[in-house]
């Protein structure tokens, strides 16, 4: 399909293609039947169409219409529609145009997704989306947004595979390292994360008591987390340290919760093996044997050679050595710790971020590792050091041994 287009509001007329509406409206035609001339389907919009008067965008659709356009586009270029202006538009031009209508909605004042599904409801065919609403300022309408509105709000059949959202959402983050906020609805880390007693007390009883539950994170690919931060409750602490084999008495579980609540209230973000550890200093507990016990780790890396790692490990007890090669020194590394434990290889990292906590070169960073078996089962882990492969390396040993012992 060729999408053709052409401003049609005054203040883009005068001020950029400096126009009048009927030289405008002999482009459009034009342009439509240049296409229609060559045998394609042709889309037709009027840029800045929720700013142009409505008699003259009506007129132009229609002569796009009659020019043998096969559908019209409604752009909100600059998002400045309500979502009942947009439903008052869309169903004006439904009364007066037979051919299918698309919308494009911006996103300036955070309704792009509001207009596109009220445009839909009020006739619309189709909306444009992008992954994670990139696009100009703004943004634009939210692929996994209008997607899941669509599909669990209102029922639609739609020919997409949604549990595919959130990696495709993911994907499109590290390409184009735009970050994904974690309280973003549908792909967001935060969006099937619980953290305060009441509600984390009410998901582990049923899901659905704090979750929309016509949309659930199976859905969507993604998972739901219990976050043990400064608002843990007494379920989550005790739920999660049961996965662990951990059952402290209730003294014990309650000096637990103050020590878990004073770390999250210096903002740090508190890991399975962080808890892990205070119930075993609380409840005088040897910590297992680790499975994996990190000998020695050498990275080379540079812009003439591929960064390759070599690990020694003593894997329950068998030396073992492993070198592999990555697209860095960090995946290198990660790539031959994950390789090194052999029949464990059904783990795999399920969560990976690099904080630097100081600044400089010199700078410490600070890692966070989950990894996941096959079971489902997440267990995250953190490590502090200058050297950023090594505490990648060490975070990562750490979450595999907690979730061996799990
Ligand atoms: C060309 C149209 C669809 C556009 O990108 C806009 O108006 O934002």
């Amino acid at each position: 399909m060729v999408h053709t287009f052409v401003s049609t509001s005054d203040i883009q007329r005068e001020h950029t293609i400096r126009k009048s509406r009927e030289e405008v409206q002999q482009m459009a035609t034009q342009a439509v039947g240049y296409v229609k001339d060559h045998g394609l389907r042709c889309m037709f919009s009027a840029m800045d169409a929720t700013r142009t008067d409505l008699d003259y965008l009506v007129a132009i659709y229609r002569a796009a219409e009659e020019a043998g356009c096969d559908i019209i586009n409604v752009p909100d270029t600059v998002g400045v529609m309500s979502p009942s202006g947009m439903y008052n538009l869309i169903s004006d031009l439904r009364q007066e145009i037979s051919i299918p209508i698309d919308t494009h909605c911006h996103n300036d004042f955070g309704l792009a997704v509001a207009n596109s599904l009220m445009a839909i409801e009020a006739g619309a065919n189709q909306a444009q989306v992008t992954v994670n609403g990139l696009g100009e300022r703004a943004g634009n309408a939210d692929l996994a947004e209008t997607v899941m509105s669509l599909k669990s709000i209102y029922g639609a059949s739609l020919n997409i595979n949604t549990e595919y959202v959130v990696e495709t959402a993911r994907m499109v983050e590290r390409y184009t390292t735009v970050p994904i906020t974690a309280h973003r609805p549908v792909v967001g880390e935060n969006a099937f994360a619980h953290e305060s007693g009441i509600h984390t007390h009410g998901v582990l009883e049923n899901s659905d008591t704090f979750e929309p539950g016509i949309m659930t994170p199976e859905m969507v690919g993604h998972t739901r987390r219990i976050v043990l931060g400064k608002h843990a409750g007494k379920h989550a602490v005790r739920r999660s340290l049961e996965a662990a084999n951990l059952n402290p008495n209730d003294e014990q579980l309650n000096h637990i919760i103050e020590k878990v609540k004073t770390i999250a209230d210096k903002g740090k973000r508190l890991t399975d093996a962080d808890l892990y550890a205070i119930a075993c200093a609380v409840m005088h507990k040897p910590m297992g044997k680790p499975a994996i016990d990190l000998k020695e780790l050498s990275v080379m890396t540079g812009n003439v050679t591929t960064p390759t790692a070599v690990v020694k490990a003593l894997v329950n007890d068998e030396e073992r050595v492993l070198s592999n090669i990555g697209i860095g020194p960090v995946d290198a590394a990660l790539k031959a710790v994950t390789g090194i434990i052999g029949e464990h290889a059904n783990i795999s990292i399920h969560d990976f971020r690099i904080e630097a906590i100081t600044g400089g070169s010199d700078a410490v960073a600070e890692v966070i590792v989950g990894v996941q078996d096959e079971n489902g089962r997440i267990v995250s882990a953190r490590s502090a050091s200058a050297d950023i492969v090594y505490a990648s390396v060490e975070a990562l040993v750490t979450a595999i041994n907690m979730l061996l012992q799990k």
